[in-house]
């Protein structure tokens, strides 16, 4: 493992139970349009990252491939030091659609391999004739199909068995899925990426990871500030998301250590021990994010972090925007529901 700084006791890289090393910082590029992420890409490569986080679903995996492609081009940039993501989509949560699916995000990519490949969401729901959103009925409901986790797993493993993958992990993932899944697989998920900031600091899965060996990944590391937005132009959907760049406890820690709110919310994540993909394709706060190795929180400072945690109450990202989604017996937040 290598670590940047002396000053840091966060390493920033994590070692894989595949062996393969995923930077701590990535680029998360979720509501990024193809022409805004190529040129995001580019200056993120350029500031130092190595890890991007892509999906079939975020439909922006061609102009990824662009910005990659020129950046491999340039002397002495190597494909072995780039770790890119990608995810099988909700809407091709089956055996039979693994192959093609993988194939479709490796030929946009234009890379022969991904570094990892998730399983984007734990529950299945009928394809469109495109075969690229979900097919929903009249009412607007989406059309579940049953998920084999298993299934789908064993041919998530053929492919890093033919070397088109090098590492396999899931995503939005509960505690029962995933140790399920670990208890059964033949080659163990190496890493869970799940929503997580400091309103919900993910205890439990913290714990089931580090047992199982397996890395955390946090995603919407800042609490998803654009989704407001985003799911109101796109969707005409009321969304809320916490205001973690504003709150006073975040604002006092950015006063006393001289950094930004974003720095203090990664720094806190990855001094949990996740690593963070936090999404900005503005080039000053792409270099404020991949910033966070030169100080430590203290102590007392991740203990008034922690007061911010309000479990899964804080959660942004509960998946009820696809309707009737609760319905589906792998839907990974029944339990929640059942408390309101
Ligand atoms: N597996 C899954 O199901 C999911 C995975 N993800 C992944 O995680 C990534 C990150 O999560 P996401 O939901 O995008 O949310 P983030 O928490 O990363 O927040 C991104 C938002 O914060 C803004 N921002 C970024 N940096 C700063 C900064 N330094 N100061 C102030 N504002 C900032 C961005 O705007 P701007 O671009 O203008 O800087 C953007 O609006 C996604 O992009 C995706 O790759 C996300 C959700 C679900
Ligand atoms: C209706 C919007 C679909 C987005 C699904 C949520 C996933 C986010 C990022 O991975």
């Amino acid at each position: 493992m290598e670590c940047k700084s002396t000053f840091s006791k966060v390493m920033d890289k994590i070692l894989l139970s595949s062996g393969y090393s995923m930077p701590v910082v990535g680029l998360g590029t979720w509501q990024a349009t193809p022409e805004i992420v190529r040129d995001a890409v580019s200056n993120a490569l350029e500031i130092g990252y190595r890890h991007i986080d892509t999906a079939y679903n975020y439909k922006n995996e061609a102009a990824i491939g662009e910005a990659l492609q020129k950046w491999l081009m340039q002397d002495g940039n190597r494909r072995e030091d780039l770790f890119v993501t990608s995810k099988l989509p909700h809407y091709a949560n089956r055996p039979s659609d693994v192959s093609a699916y993988l194939q479709r995000s490796l030929k946009s990519l234009g890379l022969s391999y991904v570094d990892l490949y998730l399983i984007h969401m734990p529950f299945t729901m009928k394809a469109n004739e495109a075969g690229d959103a979900p097919a929903t009925a009249e009412d607007g409901a989406v059309l579940l199909e049953e998920t084999d986790h298993l299934a789908v797993w064993r041919e998530m493993e053929k492919h890093v068995t033919e070397g088109r993958v090098r590492s396999i992990g899931v995503s939005n993932f509960n505690k029962r899925q995933l140790e399920h899944l670990c208890d059964n697989a033949g080659i163990a998920p190496a890493c869970l990426q799940v929503e997580m900031h400091a309103a919900m600091q993910q205890e439990q899965m913290r714990e089931v990871c580090a047992n199982r060996r397996i890395a955390l990944t946090a995603y919407s590391p800042l609490g998803s500030p654009g989704s407001k937005q985003h799911f109101k132009t796109k969707y005409q959907l009321e969304f809320t998301c916490p205001d973690l760049l504003t709150n006073e406890t975040v604002l006092q820690l950015s006063e006393t250590y001289k950094r930004s709110p974003a720095q203090v919310l990664l720094r806190h994540l990855v001094q949990l021990g996740a690593a963070v993909i936090p999404k900005s394709t503005n080039p000053l706060r792409l270099k404020e994010n991949f910033e966070i190795f030169d100080f430590q929180l203290s102590d007392n400072d991740m203990a008034d972090l922690k007061k911010l945690d309000i479990g899964h109450k804080g959660r942004i990202l509960n998946f009820l925007f696809f309707k009737g989604i609760e319905n589906h017996p792998e839907y990974p937040f029944k339990d929640e529901l059942k408390e309101h």
